[in-house]
């Protein structure tokens, strides 16, 4: 519940971004809460689907691990698999995807402070710390070190961090 008012500073002159992770918030509330999924979970969550995932098109699954802090920019085409675990402080963009790359089902597990440019695709049971700055479009298969940028398809290194 802590987290909606982290998540509101973070996504400061961003509206949209304050709405959806609020929304995100509530659902994450009733998962936590039984008598609220009972009561008013059969409202809400699909509601929240409706709305959230489908209208506006941004995939955060109302059951993800998903850290305080998050800024949300655009977030249009924006699909991330409940499986994925994601820390605090990230920044998610539009037609980005975080899932999984096989029937495996296995999927990222990403640090605090990563910045995740647009148009990129993080998939598997890959690890990347903290952080790390993921150029736009790019392609991420492979565990990824903290303090550092990377570009490209596959993605690569292409900065150290000095932090
Ligand atoms: C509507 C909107 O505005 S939505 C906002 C969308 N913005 C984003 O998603 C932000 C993502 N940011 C980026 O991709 C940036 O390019 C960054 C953060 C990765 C790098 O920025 P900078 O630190 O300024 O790096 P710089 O421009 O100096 O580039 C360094 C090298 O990486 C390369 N590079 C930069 N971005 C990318 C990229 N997305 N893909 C591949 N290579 C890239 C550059 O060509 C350059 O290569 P070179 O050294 O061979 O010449
Ligand atoms: N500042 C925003 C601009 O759209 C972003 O980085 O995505």
């Amino acid at each position: 519940m802590y987290n909606i008012f982290v998540d509101w500073k973070a996504n400061k002159n961003n509206p949209k971004g304050r709405i959806v992770m609020m929304l995100f918030r509530i659902s994450g509330v009733l998962r936590y809460n039984p008598i609220l999924l009972i009561l008013i979970g059969w409202f809400y969550l699909p509601m929240y689907v409706f709305w959230v995932e489908w209208v506006l098109g941004t995939e955060l699954r109302w059951n993800l691990s998903l850290g305080g802090g998050t800024q949300l920019w655009h977030g249009q085409a924006l699909v991330i698999n409940s499986g994925a675990k994601i820390g605090k402080n990230c920044v998610l963009r539009h037609s980005t995807t975080i899932g999984n790359k096989d029937d495996k089902n296995q999927c990222p597990v990403i640090g605090d402070n990563v910045n995740i440019g647009a148009g990129s695709c993080l998939l598997g049971g890959i690890v990347i710390g903290d952080n790390v700055v993921i150029a736009a479009g790019s392609i991420v298969v492979k565990d990824i070190p903290s303090n550092v940028v990377v570009a490209g398809n596959p993605a690569r290194i292409i900065k150290h961090l000095n932090i």
